[in-house]
């Protein structure tokens, strides 16, 4: 059977055919017949006794002419060109390959390819315009016909690696590892990395581009095909859906049949590209984790054929395995806990969302505030609080903080008046922003939570709150912010006083609606679900279209599905769902009523008809004192985030303590003030509010309780102490204080052995103490694992001591790490007998090779050898800020030590060189000192 160009072309462009020619099937089975192409058995073949479609009886009848040969698909290819007349598809005919020639000839694509691609191009980059989606301000300003460059991405870093191998295991809130973030091993690269990689490089593979919720994958996602669509010369062919758009298509379906759905104005031309050239097309799949179909990489069935009908897991599953679309790329997007979904060995490469470094961080608020003295003002607060500005590299918190801070400012900054506050308050200690005028400069001092006291005037805004400097008071601005700013009828952003004096009458007019919304967002986080389907809100009595209108877009994001033109809702980042689910809570529970009760009776899950329920809580309503009420439910609160080892309910926590405290409450007042209060309600009248009560005893015991049971995993401990510092615990700085008492005190290293210590706690604990230079944990027992529990506030120490425990080289990843932080101040290192040994030394050099900070290294007795020295003379060659390095008995022979000597004939700014008890000889001896003697500035001790 000869195979010759029609053969092929016949081949490469079934799923075209198919596509274009199926209704035709019977007419062109007569044409063949009539030129004798085809047999009659041959026609029974392709009726498949008459119980096939078209589409499969097409396919058989491209079956059969292949099976009979070059001149049966050459016959077959001059019939659809003699139905040139009656077809609409003009592309496809003109790919036809004419006699004689072969498919090459072809491969320009159908005509018109250009104008189709230019079209997909417009439609996609409009879809993906930055305007629409950065924030309402950019929506304001986009209706008011600015241009798209005035709401510009801010630029954010990212890394890559190449595959990915670690089983990931989170036990923590997500939250929690945005410190981490910055530590990643892998090569840190810009957007525009990615950007050149997933589009330029041609060819077969999977990326995976991971990072927690509000990131910014999306936004990275959309950058991305907004490049592409605004580049006129880029190949590549991009193609985007989401996993949250997929979770709709309950129905089997083929993939031509959903891309061609998706993408119908590329009806012409895609089956050609799929199918003659795949390596341009780039598909990316956003939002792995919301996907709710199983995938099962090793049990569904292998599918190369676009056109069989496949579920929505199998599908993604022979897409990802490259069985389906054989040759095209695929960016697969993902929060962490799902990137394991995709089996490692698929993967090619490894994207992680870092979020905003600090730079990038201030950057974004000069864009996102109105005016440079606000942003600057907004910067200055949030980089002058360690885990604010930790949390601020997630570009969701950034917006938060942003729009919480912004608003308020520009009123507020000169009219501030100061109260003193009770026990509970907060110090505002010195440390201004640099912009701070002699007006705000009270406004601009730079808080230290660590030292909550009592004496130290708090500043009292003229919005009738204080300076956030919780979360959860950020998060009250946050809200305060769009509802009484943002809503209709505020066509500027910003307060005005008018604003202001209304704002407990809007919130308290907005109780019930944030009532039912915070009843949606606890009932979402009881189940982990973050979407939500209009059932889901007419549930809860929340009008949909209502929502859309109002405010709310701000806080609950609407999404309608291009495949199905279904609508969903989600909260703009689950932080702000779980946020507003405390605020339910605790709504319910000051009010004395059970916050699940709540719940039951908005969906209908109760056990009982909900009257009956009614009439026994409120029974047991009678019974119970108010107060036990109250305590009840936030026992089973924390309880109940305790025994979730996921960490998912930890920011619940938070935000539940962080609203039990009255002063916090004053930023919301109008929504508090309700008949059944059981605390006492702050009262926060301007001009001079009186002092608000202190938090709840009981709620600092419960914790305290919680923290002392010993029942809790290391991670939820760290969880408590947020909590605690959400409730402004006084007690926080002791506890800090007693840490230092134990760490002053030195171990002997003899003895059995420091008591196992909880090293996120202190790390937590540091994170508050801003001015603490020097962390000395000499002999503590610490280990690696325990060391990089404390990385995130290792950089931030000017001296570490850390001489005397088992780091070993594992220890020695971790410092570099630290070492290479951009936000390192370290300047003393100290590990003497720390186990490093020459692989640890590796490493560490490495790291300092980064580094201009570090000009004391102590690292004598680490058996780092001949090699390690090497290292060391290999650092020293372009390191030109160390000046005192220690190496007392570290096993360097006389050739370590001449490449030591080698190297600092290159290096002027070393001062300080010990080399005590190493294996030198007499003869290494007596060069080094003479190397010592001939280099002025240089001074070794060494003995033999
Ligand atoms: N590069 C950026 N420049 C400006 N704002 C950004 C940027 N990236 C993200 N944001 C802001 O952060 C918000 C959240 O970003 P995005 O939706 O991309 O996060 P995500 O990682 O996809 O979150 P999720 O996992 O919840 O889907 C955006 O709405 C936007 O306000």
């Amino acid at each position: 059977m000869a195979v010759g160009p029609c053969s092929i072309a016949l081949q490469k462009r079934r799923v075209q055919l198919v596509e274009s020619w199926s209704q035709n099937v019977t007419h062109l089975q007569e044409l063949l017949y009539q030129v004798g192409a085809l047999t009659e058995e041959d026609l029974s073949l392709v009726r498949g006794g008459g119980r096939l479609g078209v589409r499969d009886s097409m396919r058989n009848l491209l079956d059969v002419l292949h099976g009979r040969g070059e001149e049966a698909c050459r016959a077959f290819f001059h019939v659809l060109q003699s139905q040139r007349a009656n077809t609409e598809s003009e592309s496809m005919v003109a790919a036809i390959p004419p006699e004689g020639s072969g498919p090459s000839s072809s491969d320009s694509g159908p005509t018109n390819m250009q104008e189709h691609l230019r079209k997909h191009k417009d439609i996609l980059g409009r879809q993906h315009s930055p305007a629409d989606y950065l924030s309402i301000r950019t929506i304001r300003c986009s209706s008011s016909d600015s241009s798209d460059e005035s709401c510009s991405f801010t630029d954010i870093t990212l890394s890559r690696c190449v595959g990915y191998t670690v089983p990931m295991q989170y036990h923590q809130h997500e939250v929690a590892m945005v410190g981490d973030a910055f530590r990643s091993q892998d090569q840190v690269c810009t957007f525009q990395d990615v950007c050149q990689r997933l589009l330029s490089v041609p060819g077969e593979d999977v990326s995976l581009l991971s990072g927690v919720a509000g990131s910014g994958k999306t936004t990275v996602v959309r950058r991305l095909v907004h490049e592409w669509a605004k580049d006129s010369g880029s190949q590549k062919i991009v193609l985007s859906l989401s996993f949250r758009e997929l979770n709709l298509l309950s129905e089997p379906q083929s993939l031509q049949e959903l891309l061609l759905v998706h993408y119908s104005h590329l009806k012409p031309v895609l089956p050609w590209v799929i199918d003659s050239q795949p390596g341009r097309i780039l598909l990316i799949l956003d939002g792995l984790d919301e996907f709710c179909f199983p995938l099962e990489f090793e049990r569904s069935p292998k599918c190369s054929d676009p056109e069989r009908k496949l579920g929505m897991g199998e599908m993604v599953v022979n897409l990802i395995k490259g069985h389906l679309l054989p040759g095209i790329s695929i960016l697969v997007t993902s929060r962490p806990h799902a990137v394991s979904k995709v089996p490692p060995l698929l993967v090619t490469q490894l994207y992680s969302v870092l979020g905003f470094s600090k730079d990038q961080q201030r950057h974004y608020f000069e864009q996102s505030c109105n005016s440079p003295l606000v942003a600057s003002a907004v910067w200055g607060y949030v980089s002058s609080y360690q885990p604010l500005q930790l949390m601020c590299r997630i570009p969701a918190f950034c917006w938060i903080v942003s729009t919480a801070l912004r608003d308020r400012a520009p009123c507020c900054l000169s009219q501030v008046t100061t109260t003193t506050l009770p026990n509970t308050a907060r110090t505002m200690p010195a440390g201004s922003s640099d912009t701070s005028t002699s007006n705000n400069r009270a406004e601009e001092a730079t808080p230290t939570p660590s030292t909550f006291s009592s004496t130290v005037p708090r500043v009292m805004l003229m919005s009738g709150h204080v300076k956030p400097i919780t979360i959860t008071e950020i998060y009250c601005c946050f809200l305060k912010s769009i509802l009484v700013f943002h809503g209709e009828g505020h066509s500027q952003e910003g307060c005005s006083p008018q604003c202001l004096q209304e704002a407990p009458r809007v919130l308290q007019e907005m109780r019930p609606m944030l009532r039912d919304l915070g009843a949606l967002a606890f009932k979402g986080l009881l189940e982990r679900r973050f979407l939500f389907d209009q059932a889901d809100l007419s549930s809860f009595s929340l009008d949909c279209s209502g929502l859309s209108k109002t405010f709310l877009v701000e806080i609950l994001r609407e999404d309608r599905a291009s495949l199905t033109c279904q609508r969903s809702f989600h909260f703009i980042h689950t932080s702000v769902q779980e946020f507003l689910a405390a605020l339910y809570y605790v709504l319910q529970a000051l009010s004395g009523s059970d916050p699940f009760s709540g719940l039951k009776s908005a969906v209908g899950l109760s056990l009982f008809p909900v009257a009956l329920h009614k009439v026994l809580t409120s029974t047991a309503n009678k019974l119970l004192r108010p107060r036990r009420l109250l305590r009840r439910y936030v026992k089973k609160a924390f309880s109940w985030g305790g025994h979730h080892q996921s960490g998912h309910m930890d920011l619940f926590c938070r935000f539940v303590s962080g609203l039990l405290v009255p002063q916090t409450r004053v930023i919301l007042d109008g929504l508090f003030r309700g008949r059944s209060q059981i605390l006492p309600s702050p009262s926060s009248s301007l001009p001079v509010p009186s002092p608000p009560p202190p938090t709840p005893p009981f709620l600092l015991s419960l914790l305290h309780s919680q923290l002392q049971c010993g029942r809790l995993s290391p991670e939820r401990q760290v969880n408590v102490c947020h909590c605690l510092y959400e409730a402004q615990d006084p007690g926080l700085a002791q506890r800090l204080q007693g840490w230092l008492q134990v760490l002053a005190q030195q171990q002997d290293p003899d003895q059995s052995g420091p008591a196992k210590r909880d090293w996120s706690e202190l790390a937590f604990l540091l994170q508050l103490t801003p001015d603490l230079q020097d962390l000395n944990l000499e002999a503590q027992g610490l280990d690696a694992d325990g060391l990089r529990r404390l990385l995130p506030v290792l950089p931030l120490f000017s001296t570490l001591r850390l001489a005397q425990n088992p780091l070993g080289p594992e220890g020695a990843v971790v410092l570099a790490y630290a070492m290479q932080s951009p936000d390192c101040r370290v300047e003393r290192l100290w590990v003497v007998g720390t186990g490093l040994g020459c692989t640890g030394l590796r490493v560490l050099t490495e790291g300092l090779k980064d580094n201009h900070t570090v000009v004391d290294l102590r690292m004598a007795i680490n058996h780092i050898g001949d090699v390690g020295a090497g290292c060391l003379a290999d650092l020293l060659r372009t390191n030109r800020t160390l000046k005192d390095i220690r190496l007392r008995d570290n096993q360097i022979t006389d050739k370590g030590a001449e490449l030591l000597m080698e190297a600092l004939t290159e290096n002027t700014t070393l001062e300080h060189l010990w080399m005590f008890d190493n294996k030198l000889s007499k003869e290494g001896v007596r060069k080094l000192k003479e190397f010592a003697r001939s280099t002025s500035h240089l001074d070794i001790k060494v003995c033999v």
